[in-house]
């Protein structure tokens, strides 16, 4: 038993010897593509009541008594398809951008500055890597989730993490949150100038679909504002890419279970699109910072060979922004704006 249930750092100083901390936080993975690794990591995942909003003894009679029985194999079976030699596409993708922020970050600010990353579900937890910042001299923190649409499924849980993590520390750090970054002017540009590098390369295609992933309507019924803020989003895209509404189209992907989500679905869609005639279909994902088992997977197999089957001839998947330059240095500058204004400290 131990004295006290409040985590105590001792031999930290007062003095900001690191200006500021930088917590990435994304979704997390499976430490292995293969069942049993994906039990554990859904369990937690989908036991996160901001995720699913039932009763809880209804849910968890559900999720332990069909769902954690059902999906682990079919969930194991699409991840085998992306693993990479590294590992989980998710995890080295954040894994490279949280890195490429930490130099970038160093060069642009005068005093030191220590970049980590957490995973939501999974690890390294965001609890360990708080105490980690603060072993480091972090004293002010500023939590940046790789969301850039808000919903209460997916920032508002990391938020729930951090404060949980905060009950259990003696000192917590000063706090910030980057709630959201959707309509970022540096953040659309860097997602302009991907989409307009890929088609440099690939020449463009006959139309351009973005695909965010869903959450359930019910969601955004009771004030979630994550529809509006996707809908900004490709709105400022199209504009910034000089394209006609016609020429984009906006739908949602990965919905699980029977009610409904957000709608248009990305796999009625691409079907659909391919039977009015489009024969090249481009898709970028800009809801994820980095390609994951929802982009690789989902859209570029799946909804590739749905798009096929119905007469398209092409589905041409454009990739995250990942840890390119345009992404490292709009996130930076993002998270430079935010740890603006904290007040010197007296000698
Ligand atoms: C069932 C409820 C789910 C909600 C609500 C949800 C919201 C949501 N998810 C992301 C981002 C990602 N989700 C990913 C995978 C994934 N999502 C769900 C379910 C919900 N997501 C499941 C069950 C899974 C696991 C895979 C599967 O079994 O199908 C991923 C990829 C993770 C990876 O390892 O690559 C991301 C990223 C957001 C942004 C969001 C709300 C806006
Ligand atoms: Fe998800
Ligand atoms: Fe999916």
């Amino acid at each position: 038993m131990p004295l006290s249930h409040y985590t105590g750092l001792t031999g930290l100083s007062d003095d900001l010897p690191v200006k500021a901390g930088l917590l990435l936080v994304n979704l997390g993975t499976p430490e292995a593509p293969t069942a049993r690794a994906l039990r554990p990591y859904l369990a937690e995942f989908l036991g996160d009541p901001r995720v699913i909003e039932y009763p809880r003894w209804l849910w968890r009679l559900i999720l332990h008594g069909v769902i954690l029985r059902i999906r682990p194999p079919r969930s194991a079976h699409a991840y085998q398809r992306i693993w990479t030699a590294q590992g989980s596409p998710l995890r080295v993708g954040s894994e490279a951008l949280a890195a490429a922020l930490q130099e970038t970050l160093s060069r642009r600010l005068p005093g030191p500055v220590k970049v980590a990353l957490a995973m939501r579900y999974g690890q390294p937890s965001v609890a360990a890597q708080i105490e980690r910042l603060l072993r480091d001299g972090v004293r002010r923190l500023l939590v940046l989730p790789l969301y850039p649409q808000y919903s209460a499924t997916s920032t508002g849980s990391v938020l729930d993490a951090v404060a949980d993590s905060f009950k259990t520390l003696r000192w917590p750090p000063e706090l910030r949150v980057v709630n959201d970054y959707h309509d970022d002017p540096g953040h659309i540009d860097a997602l302009a100038r991907n989409i307009e590098d890929w088609w440099r390369v690939h020449g463009r295609g006959d139309r351009l679909l973005l695909s965010f992933h869903g959450i359930p309507e019910r969601y955004t019924k009771a004030g979630d504002p994550y529809f509006l803020q996707c809908q900004k989003t490709a709105r400022l895209l199209r504009e910034r890419l000089g394209l006609d509404p016609a020429q984009l189209v906006v739908s949602f992907q990965s919905r699980v279970g029977r009610e409904p989500w957000l709608q248009p679905y990305t796999d009625a869609t691409v079907r659909e699109l391919a039977a009015q005639g489009v024969k090249r279909l481009d898709v970028a994902c800009p809801g994820f910072a980095v390609d994951c088992l929802e982009t690789l997977e989902e859209i570029a197999m799946q909804n590739r060979d749905f798009f096929v089957e119905a007469g398209g001839q092409e589905l041409r998947y454009i990739p995250a922004l990942n840890d390119s330059q345009a992404q490292v240095d709009s996130l930076a500058e993002l998270a430079l704006r935010h740890m603006q204004g904290w007040p010197e400290r007296g000698a």
